[in-house]
């Protein structure tokens, strides 16, 4: 039998990310044990002990729930490595020799959640605490070392296979969603982003399609790797014009695609005109300057990415017949308008 998209999508969501598997994992811990536990402590009136329960559960629970809405697993990260420790301490207190148990898989899931250091930190400050707590039923000395060792050893692998988990991911990252020759964002990795900006549905602020003009000439002029210089000049040279939230990305060829992703048009318009200027006086082939054609969507909620993208490309074809070396801006509802 074949996936349904849905099933197969949250698939390979958790088979990825592992910080969001992680989540889910801490997500039906809540719902499965802590939040019934909270039920039975209240039922036999330990109120501290429902109380605690409780709301470890609905922080674990809320921080797996907005991970899996968001697909943004930084706070939700945090929100439960704290919950984790917290919950430990909580076992300490209430001096429950079985339950310390749960400090291993605590230590281990907050290398999957949050940065290394602190990881270390906040097992670090989990186990000595609880052993503190629960000094007396650790069996003092005798106990004591064995559970803060084996916790020790439980966090060394975790930052092992944490720390080569994240370095495979950032390897893979670089393969296959940059792009090796400009070593900006390839075409995948703007859908990618794309897809995410776009599906809460708002605004998302103005996409560019940038087209190095009479390229081709370039190459038959000057040779292929002078136009691979060109190319590699002008995203170096459009990163730097860029503020820190727009996003370039070589779409292909000698195409790229700017995202303005923050301010209304007149900051996107500014932007670009910063990049024109600085293009024509930093990117240089055999002294003279290369320019490029750009074509310029405003975005409007509910617009796809894809639609408006295919505006911006559509106001790059008029930029390019109208003469090259210039802006053209279209926003839905108007025709497109020329600014050089
Ligand atoms: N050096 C180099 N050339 C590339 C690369 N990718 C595509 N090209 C070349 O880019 C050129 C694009 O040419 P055209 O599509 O005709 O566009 P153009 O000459 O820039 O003309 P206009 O866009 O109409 O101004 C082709 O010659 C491609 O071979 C690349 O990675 N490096």
């Amino acid at each position: 039998m074949r996936d349904t998209p849905q099933r197969a999508d949250w698939r390979e969501a958790l088979l990825n990310d592992y910080a969001l598997a992680v989540l889910t994992l801490g997500g039906v811990v809540a719902v499965v044990w802590l939040a019934p536990f909270a039920v039975y402590r209240a039922l036999t009136a330990n109120w501290l002990a429902a109380a605690s329960d409780a709301i470890l559960a609905i922080a674990i629970g809320a921080a797996a729930w907005y991970a899996w809405r968001t697909r943004d697993t930084r706070w939700p990260g945090w929100v439960m490595a704290v919950a984790i420790v917290g919950g430990i301490w909580a076992i300490g207190l209430a001096a429950q020799f079985a339950a310390l148990f749960w400090a291993y898989p605590g230590v281990l899931m907050n290398f999957f959640l949050v940065p290394a250091p602190a990881a270390v930190v906040l097992g670090a400050a989990a186990v000595l605490g609880a052993a503190a707590l629960s000094w007396q039923e650790l069996g003092g000395t005798e106990g004591l070392p064995f559970f803060v060792i084996t916790n020790v050893l439980t966090g060394v692998f975790g930052y092992l296979v944490s720390q080569q988990a994240h370095r495979r991911i950032e390897r893979w990252q670089a393969l296959s969603l940059l792009d090796p020759l400009t070593g900006v964002g390839n075409r995948r990795l703007m859908e990618v982003e794309f897809a995410q900006a776009f599906r809460c549905g708002a605004s998302v602020g103005a996409l560019a399609v940038l087209d190095v003009d009479h390229f081709k000439a370039i190459n038959d002029g000057h040779g292929h790797e002078a136009g691979d210089a060109v190319l590699r000049d002008l995203a170096t040279v459009v990163q730097s014009a860029l503020r820190k939230t727009d996003r370039l990305y070589r779409f292909g060829g000698e195409e790229f695609v700017v995202w303005l992703g923050q301010g209304d048009a007149a900051a996107a318009a500014a932007v670009l005109e910063r990049i024109r200027q600085v293009v024509r006086e930093r990117v240089r082939i055999a002294e003279r300057a290369v320019t490029f054609s750009a074509g310029v969507a405003v975005h409007t909620a509910p617009e796809s990415w894809q639609a408006c993208l295919a505006r911006a490309d559509a106001a790059l074809y008029r930029a390019k017949r109208e003469g090259r070396d210039r802006v053209v801006w279209t926003s839905p509802g108007e025709g497109a308008s020329s600014r050089t």
